[in-house]
């Protein structure tokens, strides 16, 4: 973590507008299916607070929804892990709800670590086919980090790789874990790569991969994209070894402002984790899984149990991910005026959360920037 500078130092050196210009976007095909709308004129979206600081942050999303009036109804379900047929599961209720409203808003999910149960985030993403993972990640003024212009715009495969889930062990001493590839998987994850790259107006797509030591698993994704990227001839196409990535972007992050990096799932989850601490930590990342049935918005970050249950939590990252929803669902203006209000109130530094260097809590966090609505 970046040590807060002086104030002076804070000061934009760019001007907000221009941070808040759709920054957060996430769908660019408008024929996705939406929500459904009441009679009341409220969509209903389902909302899964999640573990950990889950509930602290979606509460101060409800809270920031409720002040600016959006027209969303929240439909909240409980992911609690549950026994089917012996396999732990996800409540069927939580599934029944995201089935029928089409668009969910998620808090972090806890795994155990080395033992248990399987991933339920990584669950969810495969039972809806959520096969795009979009996490971009922006400078923001008013917390100043060694590097300015951080502009990074990541998809990642979301339903297959190193992520499969198919492990096992051969001998005692030995175990075997699969990467799964498929033709499939990486041509809709390219495919929605080149066209969100037209879509945000960025002109280049590099395919970030290991195609030189996994030369079957990364070369298939590779040559996926490079197949891809003859349909899209205003887009230009690259690729780049995945540590050869990592360097070029702690050295200058704005040499990956102009592009769409894509990629197989393992790396996007640590690529992504790794530009977070560029411009402040994963308190303000945040993230949209794309389907063609559904789509579940959540943040980076994880359930953070070493501050839960203490308001301590920035709820940045999920409300920058449920700006990314809005968009999705085409309630512009109200995306625009809450990720305004987000971005206004950490650039005036006067209220802010722990990891941004401040000593406030996570609810008088959120009632400023219900102030700056
Ligand atoms: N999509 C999801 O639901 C994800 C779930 N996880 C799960 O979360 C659990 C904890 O994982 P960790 O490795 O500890 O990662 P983590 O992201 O929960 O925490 C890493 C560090 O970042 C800080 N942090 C994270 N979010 C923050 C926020 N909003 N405000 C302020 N500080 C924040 C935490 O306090 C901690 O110091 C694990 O069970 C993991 O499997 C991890 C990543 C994603
Ligand atoms: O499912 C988890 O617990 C961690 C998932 C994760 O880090 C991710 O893939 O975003």
């Amino acid at each position: 973590m970046f040590l807060a500078r002086p104030s002076a130092l804070l000061r934009p050196s760019r001007p907000l507008t221009a941070v808040a210009s759709r920054a957060f976007a996430s769908t660019t095909d408008k024929t996705v299916p939406l929500p459904p709308k009441g009679a009341d004129g409220n969509y209903t979206v389902t909302m899964i607070p999640g573990d950990g600081i889950g509930p602290e942050i979606s509460q101060s999303v409800q809270k920031i929804f409720t002040a600016a009036k959006v027209p969303i109804k929240w439909e909240s379900v409980d992911v609690t892990p549950v026994l089917k047929d012996g396999k732990t599961a996800i409540p069927d209720e939580a599934l029944h709800s995201v089935n029928r409203n089409k668009v969910a808003l998620k808090g972090p999910l806890a795994t155990p670590i080395g033992k248990g149960h399987v991933s339920l985030n990584l669950t969810l993403r495969r039972t809806f086919n959520l096969f795009a993972n979009v996490r971009p990640c922006r400078s923001i003024v008013g917390y100043d980090t060694p590097y300015e212009d951080v502009n990074t715009v990541l998809i990642r495969e979301n339903t297959e790789g190193e992520y499969s889930g198919i492990e096992h062990e051969v001998i005692d001493g030995v175990v075997q874990s699969i990467k799964l590839i498929t033709k499939e998987a990486s041509e809709r994850c390219a495919r929605y790569a080149f066209e969100y790259a037209r879509a945000q107006g960025r002109d280049h797509v590099t395919a970030v991969h290991k195609a030189n030591i996994m030369k079957m698993s990364d070369g298939l994704f590779l040559s996926v994209c490079q197949d891809v990227a003859k349909e899209f001839p205003d887009i230009k196409f690259s690729d780049v070894l995945l540590d050869r990535a990592c360097l070029h972007i702690v050295q200058d992050p704005s040499k990956y402002g102009d592009r769409v990096m894509v990629m197989p799932n393992l790396y996007g989850d640590i690529l992504s984790d790794m530009c977070a601490g560029l411009i402040g930590g994963l308190g303000l990342t945040p993230s949209g899984n794309i389907g063609k049935s559904a789509s579940i918005f959540e943040s980076v970050h994880g359930t953070a149990p070493d501050i839960a249950g203490q308001d301590k939590a920035n709820p940045t990252a999920l409300l920058l991910s449920s700006v990314m929803m809005l968009r999705h669902m085409n309630l512009d203006a109200q995306a625009k005026s809450i990720e305004s209000a987000v971005l206004q109130t950490i650039a005036e530094g006067q209220v802010l959360t722990g990891d941004l260097g401040g000593k406030s809590t996570c609810s008088a966090f959120t009632n400023e920037i219900i102030k700056n609505l």
